[in-house]
């Protein structure tokens, strides 16, 4: 590992043109084209990092032109530097005295540094020859910790809650990694309803996926209240009163709508409303939760929150029933672990987002680690997963029986096929100049 050093950060803008037929529509992005900023760090070895931030189309430019600004924070230094200091890279990026400005810690540079991150813990679990889970269930509760960037969120984590949370979930560890390993972790799928499918198509997806085994399944609503009860009362039959249902409205509602919107919708008994309102809005998810609690309808959100702190109030404010971690909208792996540990202080579920580009690959890892080293529950766990562009990926996630089968590959497993980047490099690509052309 000494020998690693980095020497050059290529980012490329890399586009699917999913809006087509409506894949990953919902309530507010209703054209949405899965796209990702895609990093690859070359080192003075043959190990490359891979690493990548999700978005939805035009824009990502912009996401690109962030990583190259950080990219200059990164040339130059050893993995060994990296990880032997992990907090004070952390900081290095995500504070830098000249470009916290346009932060700090959210929006395009927060997205910039994820991207950046993701590709530096790839190279360190490649570099370790273990999939990333597993680099992080094997490490040291101590190491892990120096990973973290505790600024901020120490009135309702300290490193020693942190720690004692770690190593009180040390028993079993073994047996939960052997677990994961024969039956996988469970999912739910989002593939069957979005917004602009029609009746017809969430009525066969939805049958299908029930023959594969799924049981849980998420629709969106929020954009016409008929539309919403015809569509959920359709999926309710469907999947019968034993299956769950969850539903998404993309923070289309003011907070009050919210409330009276769902209500409408509790007869179909969703475990779940995500993101019913702004993604900043810490106090109008604290009153739609109490108001919804009557009726046995949590509140889940984390998409679009974008950092730590954001998390932190949102658990202290009993906001959230359900906490949605993002591989790559907040600061990676490093800002992913504080997210985990003080939900796991504050007693609520992790449920990943997933889905987009890359999301599904990335996000298994993070919430294998939470089950075998943090919360030792699956009680209200579980993963999203979206059936889509899957087949760019070296190491696409494996779905067995409605479960996420362990990566066994090396590193984070986002390292894109690279004839997939050229056919969808944007604008440039084969892919958008046909688009072009028609
Ligand atoms: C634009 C995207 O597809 C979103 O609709 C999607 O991430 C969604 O919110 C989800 O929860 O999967
Ligand atoms: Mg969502």
């Amino acid at each position: 590992m000494p020998g690693i050093k980095i020497i050059n950060v290529k980012v490329r803008d890399v586009r699917f043109p999913t809006s087509l037929e409506q894949h990953g529509s919902d309530a507010m992005h209703t054209d949405p084209d899965y796209s990702v900023a895609y990093v690859v760090l070359e080192t003075d070895t043959e190990l490359k990092g891979y690493g990548l931030t999700f978005t939805v189309g035009r824009g990502t430019e912009i996401v690109v032109c962030a990583v190259k600004a950080l990219s200059t924070l990164v040339l130059g230094k050893t993995l060994e530097e990296i990880t032997g200091d992990f907090r004070g890279f952390y900081r290095l990026l995500s504070s830098d005295g000249q470009m916290r400005w346009i932060g700090p810690e959210k929006g395009v540079i927060q997205l910039a540094t994820a991207a950046v991150l993701n590709a530096v813990w790839d190279l360190w679990a490649r570099a370790e020859g273990k999939p990333l889970w597993k680099l992080l269930a094997d490490m040291d509760p101590v190491k892990l910790i120096s990973c973290i960037d505790f600024r901020y969120i120490t009135d309702a984590l300290t490193e020693q809650e942190a720690l004692d949370i770690l190593v009180k979930a040390k028993p079993g560890k073994k047996t939960r990694e052997e677990q994961m390993l024969r039956d996988g972790y469970p999912a739910y799928t989002t593939s069957c309803a979005w917004l602009g499918y029609t009746d017809l198509q969430l009525t066969q997806l939805c049958s299908e996926a029930l023959a594969q085994g799924w049981t849980k399944f998420k629709v969106k609503v929020g954009a016409d209240l008929q539309d919403d009860i015809r569509r959920c009362s359709l999926i309710r039959k469907l999947i019968g009163p034993d299956n769950t249902l969850m539903i998404d409205a993309n923070q289309r509602w003011d907070v009050n709508e919210a409330v009276h919107w769902v209500t409408k919708l509790a007869e179909f008994r969703p475990l779940w409303i995500e993101e019913p309102t702004s993604p900043d809005d810490i106090l109008g998810h604290a009153s739609i939760s109490k108001a919804l609690a009557p009726f046995g309808i949590g509140v889940a959100s984390g998409e679009q929150c974008h950092n730590r702190v954001m998390f932190k109030q949102f658990l202290q404010a009993s906001a959230l029933q359900f906490v949605q971690i993002d591989s790559c909208r907040v600061g990676s792996v490093n800002e992913n672990l504080a997210i985990i540990l003080m939900a796991a202080k504050f007693n609520v579920p992790v449920c990943p987002h997933a889905g987009g580009v890359g999301l599904c690959e990335l996000v298994q890892h993070l919430i294998l680690f939470d089950y075998i080293s943090v919360s030792a529950s699956l009680s209200n766990r579980m993963c999203e997963y979206v059936d889509h562009l899957h087949e760019h990926f070296r190491s696409p996630t494996i779905i067995r029986n409605a479960h996420y089968t362990p990566p066994s590959d090396p590193g984070f497993s986002c390292e894109m096929l690279e004839e997939s980047v050229q056919k969808h490099q944007f604008p440039e690509g084969e892919v958008w100049r046909d688009i072009e052309k028609q």
